[in-house]
């Protein structure tokens, strides 16, 4: 079998023949996430207050049956049958180098990541490696598990320096693997220079391809993967690499400024968001690959009658995006695979052992809307919304669109600041200490709660997926 490589604007197999990648990203497994994992604040707090309340051998006991459960063959099975080709796998640099121990390679890192690649290639899928942390934090958000909302990794070289070093680790354990479509170096850069960004890329194209010179790369746009406007020529030094957009719609999120119906209006708004992010591949001629996007959906446990009809409209938003996709020929990967019940393709019961010992506490998170994806703040607008007024009384209103604006805009910045870290760091304890006293025997139990017989398939989403899995048009 033959790499895939990138031949102009397309990805091709090694006859020359274009082949699209659609799938899926495995978000909240080797990098877990609060909305997705259901637990407050960033991966490292959930980890060390565990800890603290199991003990450490008891701790990572639990982990490592998490990271099985989460994603096996069945689930590789499941995927395959739904007509996709590709997942997106999200990885914590965490899992392969300690902080305290920085530039020696935990090979224990490799335990699962190897295991979930093979079971996708022995059933035909392709995958894309991607590094969803870095040392300091790459972006300002929960998910680079950083605890922060400054992206310290672009203020210290060193941070990026140790991420050199892990790929370079990554690409010699990987070179000779043709089912991995290809290397995601860094999730959704928010660098403030906008500069920086395009000197570690070349820097790691060069380490990269130093110990595998066949594998393609999939860069990110700066600014969650939505801007390429400084990159200029930067692309003339790398070759064999396609460029990453995050298509995400405003209209698939209860944000949306109006409920979505498809309308021609809504339509030609939700297609020049999309062009925008892909214009300057598209005046060179390069590579593009949407490697996320997706609505999310209502839950009737916190939607209640309205649960359907939201829905519905999110499904538009999805077919509607879909359509343009196919028009393109696109390769994508939506978000997401699994998760415990707001966007996943398959979710955990609400039956199992973890959503029924995290009920209560899952609905005080809703309450109190510390996850910031998405999240409806009705409960707690009139808490926050004082102090944005002050800001917008004291702060001259050139001083308030703080970088990452325009995708933060100053109101965005103090919800996300004040819930998804201030708040949420009151929790983590809280969640830890539901596992209190808890033997391998239930820690077990709790853990196996993700695996694919104890989840739901979100069947509306599926059906668009597999209808449109191959779907193309001619230009
Ligand atoms: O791990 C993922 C993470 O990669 C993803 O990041 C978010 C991507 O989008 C950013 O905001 C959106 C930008 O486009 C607008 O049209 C949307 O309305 C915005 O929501 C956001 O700041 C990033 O965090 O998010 C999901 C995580 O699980």
């Amino acid at each position: 079998m033959s790499y895939i490589k990138v031949s102009g604007t397309k990805l091709v197999d090694g006859k020359g023949e274009e082949i699209i990648l659609r799938g899926a990203g495995l978000g909240g497994w080797m990098n877990m996430e609060n909305f997705i994992t259901g637990y407050p604040g960033c991966e490292f707090q959930i980890r060390g207050a565990l800890a603290e309340v199991v003990g450490k051998e008891k701790s990572e006991f639990f982990f490592d049956r998490f990271l099985e459960y989460f994603f096996t063959e069945n689930d590789a099975i499941l995927f395959k049958s739904l007509g996709l080709n590709c997942i997106r796998i999200a990885f914590n640099y965490r899992h392969f180098e300690d902080d305290m121990n920085p530039r020696v390679l935990k090979t224990s890192g490799f335990k699962h990541l190897d295991r979930v690649i093979d079971a996708c290639a022995k059933h035909g899928i392709y995958t894309i490696l991607d590094l969803h942390t870095a040392p300091g934090g790459q972006n300002t958000d929960w998910h680079s598990d950083a605890g922060t909302h400054i992206a310290n990794f672009w203020l210290h070289k060193d941070f990026q320096d140790r991420v050199i070093w892990l790929w370079t680790e990554l690409a010699k354990h990987y070179k000779d693997n043709t089912w991995i479509a290809g290397y995601n170096p860094l999730n959704e850069p928010t660098d403030p220079t906008h500069t920086t960004l395009l000197q570690f890329y070349s820097r790691i194209y060069t380490a990269i391809r130093s110990v595998d010179p066949h594998h393609a790369l999939f860069l990110d746009g700066n600014t969650f993967a939505s801007d390429f406007s400084h990159f200029g020529d930067a692309h003339k030094q790398w070759e064999n690499t396609a460029y990453s957009i995050h298509d995400y719609s405003v209209f698939g999120f209860p944000q949306s400024p109006e409920v979505y119906v498809g309308s021609e209006n809504q339509k030609g708004r939700m297609r020049r968001s999309y062009e925008r992010k892909r214009e300057w591949m598209d005046e060179r001629g390069l590579c593009v690959w949407n490697g996320e996007w997706g609505p999310v959906y209502a839950r009737s446990e916190y939607d209640g009658a309205k649960t359907d009809e939201i829905n519905s409209h999110r499904y538009q938003v999805l077919k509607d995006q879909l359509d343009i996709y196919n028009q393109d020929r696109l390769s994508w990967s939506i978000w997401l695979y699994k998760d415990i019940g707001y966007q996943g393709m398959v979710h955990v019961s609400r039956s199992s052992k973890y959503m029924t010992l995290f009920k209560d506490f899952l609905a005080k998170k809703y309450r109190l809307s510390v996850d910031a994806w998405g999240a409806d703040d009705t409960y707690v607008r009139s808490a926050y919304q004082p102090l944005i007024d002050l800001i917008k009384q004291e702060i001259p209103p050139e001083n308030q669109n703080l970088y990452p604006f325009p995708v933060w805009k100053m109101e965005s910045r103090v919800e996300r600041l004040a819930r998804c870290i201030l708040v949420s760091e009151f929790l983590v304890k809280e969640w830890a200490e539901h596992f209190r006293g808890m033997g391998e025997k239930e820690l077990d139990e709790v853990a196996k709660s993700f695996s694919l017989e104890n989840c739901l398939t979100r069947d509306g989403l599926n059906k668009i997926l597999t209808d449109n899995a191959t779907l193309v048009a001619g230009k």
